[in-house]
């Protein structure tokens, strides 16, 4: 066997397993299998199955997976740069597939980075309704905002807040609501030796704690006959059906659904659920810790774990997983729950926020008694300045409006044009009628847009900001770009979500032309004028949207002495 199991865990595993164990101690001498899901918000999966460079073997659970053979190597391909698919493991596409996400539902995925699950949600909303995407690690959100860049997600909204925080301001709202939960990680011991290495057993008492503090928040924030799936990658029934008994036993307006597709999975066990419960009761538990003092979950709670399932490696090609779907009893209503305040009475309070360059970092602010707006006093990067954040519908034509105070303080029910989001607007408006053949807000579409100022960067969102007021906000929403002295540089989180024809300029690179590679290694290409495409109204010089085969995947400027600068982000470069 390849991978060093922890005895303690093999012990469990097969008083759990018993005539199974053999079986699944046997899947550890196999490879894990290599997976990737295409982003059907850039290309078709038909599309997708026509031209893919690798031969695909379909994942039964999920129709936009498919199975790699091993040698292939999907992270170094143009079609991964231009966002097309995301490299996923097999099992981890079952709780997005089980959440059953529809355009226009608004969608929370709480322990999202760095990001599978919600660039396969933001797929499924196909650019309607919205995406709050969060995760507590300040370190793994990066990653999270950078797989949304690539993927050409719009109508995201990227918080690193604990998940008390966001319910707060959310309470009673998503329809659907994905947890995908911090735990012992047994299911990955295959895929990362690390996870095995590091394995504790208490780390199962530890996780099952943040389990039940999670799963009780989010039960405020869903919406009546909205959905929770809840998913974790480990075997032990203490993060499993037991935390899904509890759940239940305290929230009875849940039910457990038996998950769409379960038929390639294999039940969850109430039995073990039942196991744990004696377990605690004869003092040989690991979570007597945490168990102390509460009450055992009803026996009808713990019959529910048995419409819950699992993915267990001896009986698919997949790593271990556990899947439960939460449906709230209650009447989805079709009124949404919370009214998004009209862009014309926008209100506005100052605030400071961390400028930084790439707009990605803002800093949670402190209110104090007076509800006065400070500095976080760790972790602060980069001067704060108490420019406002603003925002109004992007539906509503260019000219701005909403007041400000002298002293940047708050003013509510805002009348006047406020400095930061009229400039913005403004570079963003003359920008879009010279560069680009879009609106940002789909004239067909009832989901409305606001425009968000923070420092000098543009941001559209799904959301009226003020919701967001007092989180910590890595991205209010598609990040647009920047604004400086009336002049507007587009973002490539701009270039990466649009389709070739929504820009006047647009040059197409051969897939397999080394000028491709050039493009993505950030080099300078050298590019006659006829060979940039563009509308009847302008000529070849400024922003060109650079495709790959037909996908959008940054920007470049082209100059009159034929050189095409490349705009292609530093950290993102082909190496
Ligand atoms: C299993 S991973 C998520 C993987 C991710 N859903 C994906 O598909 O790429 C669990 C995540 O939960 C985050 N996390 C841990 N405790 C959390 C909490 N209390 N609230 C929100 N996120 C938390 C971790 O930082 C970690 O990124």
């Amino acid at each position: 066997m390849a991978v060093q199991l922890p005895p303690q865990f093999l012990q469990r595993m097969e008083q759990l397993l018993g005539e199974e164990y053999d079986a699944f101690l046997q899947s550890y001498e196999q490879s894990p299998r290599a997976g990737l899901r295409v982003n059907t918000l850039k290309i078709s999966n038909e599309q997708f199955q026509s031209k893919s460079p690798f031969e695909l073997r379909p994942i039964p659970w999920c129709e936009t997976g498919y199975y790699l053979n091993a040698e292939e190597r999907p992270g170094k391909h143009p079609y991964y740069y231009s966002g097309l698919y995301y490299i996923q493991e097999p099992s981890a596409m079952s709780p997005v597939e089980a959440l059953q996400v529809e355009p226009g539902d608004r969608v929370l995925d709480l322990c999202a980075a760095p990001g599978g699950k919600s660039t396969q949600i933001a797929a499924a909303l196909q650019g309607q309704g919205l995406l709050v995407t969060n995760d507590l690690s300040a370190d793994r959100i990066r990653a999270l905002g950078k797989n949304l860049e690539l993927s050409g997600v719009r109508n995201a909204i990227v918080l690193n807040e604990t998940p008390d925080r966001i319910a707060d301001r959310f309470e009673g709202f998503f329809d659907k609501i994905l947890v995908d939960a911090p735990c012992s990680g047994e299911g990955m011991f295959r895929k990362d030796e690390d996870a095995a290495r590091q394995w504790l057993n208490h780390s199962v008492e530890s996780c099952s704690m943040m389990q039940r503090d999670i799963l009780r928040t989010v039960a405020r924030m869903l919406a009546p006959g909205g959905r929770i799936v809840y998913s974790t990658c480990t075997f032990a029934p203490e993060e499993n059906e037991r935390s899904i008994a509890v759940f239940l036993d305290q929230h009875p307006e849940f039910q457990a659904t038996v998950p769409a597709g379960s038929e390639h999975f294999q039940p969850g066990q109430s039995k073990w659920a039942v196991q744990v419960e004696q377990e605690l009761a004869e003092g040989r538990s690991v979570l007597n810790k945490m168990a102390a003092g509460e009450q055992p979950p009803s026996a009808e709670a713990i019959a529910q774990t048995d419409r819950t399932v699992r993915l267990w490696p001896h009986h698919i090609e997949g790593e271990g997983h556990y899947l439960a779907v939460l449906d709230h009893t209650g009447e989805r209503s079709r009124e949404r729950s919370i009214a998004i305040t009209s862009a014309e009475t926008v209100d506005v309070e100052a605030s400071a926020y961390n400028k930084a360059g790439d707009g990605q970092a803002t800093e949670r602010m402190r209110r104090d008694k007076s509800g006065h707006a400070g500095k976080e006093p760790k972790g602060a990067q980069g001067g704060y300045t108490n420019e406002n954040h603003d925002r109004r519908s992007a539906a509503k034509g260019s000219k701005p409006h909403g007041k400000h105070d002298k002293k940047g303080q708050s003013a509510r029910t805002a009348t006047k044009p406020v400095n930061g989001l009229e400039e913005g607007l403004l570079a963003w408006t003359s920008f879009q009628q010279q560069e680009l053949n879009m609106q940002l807000q789909d004239a067909s579409s009832a989901d409305p847009r606001y425009m968000i100022v923070y420092g000098s960067n543009l941001y559209v969102s799904p959301l009226d900001e003020q919701r967001l007021h007092g989180l910590k906000v890595i991205r209010p929403g598609w990040y647009l770009g920047t604004f400086k002295n009336g002049r507007f540089t587009a973002s490539h989180a701009l270039a990466t979500a649009l389709v070739p024809s929504e820009a006047k300029r647009r040059l197409n690179l051969a897939l397999d032309s080394a000028e491709s590679i050039a493009y993505l290694k950030g080099q300078t290409l050298s590019i006659a004028a006829d060979r940039i495409e563009c509308d009847p109204d302008v000529t070849a010089k400024g922003y060109v949207l650079v495709c790959i085969d037909g996908y959008s995947v940054g920007w470049g400027k082209w100059q009159q002495d034929g050189n095409l600068k490349n705009e292609y982000p530093a950290g993102w470069r082909w190496m």
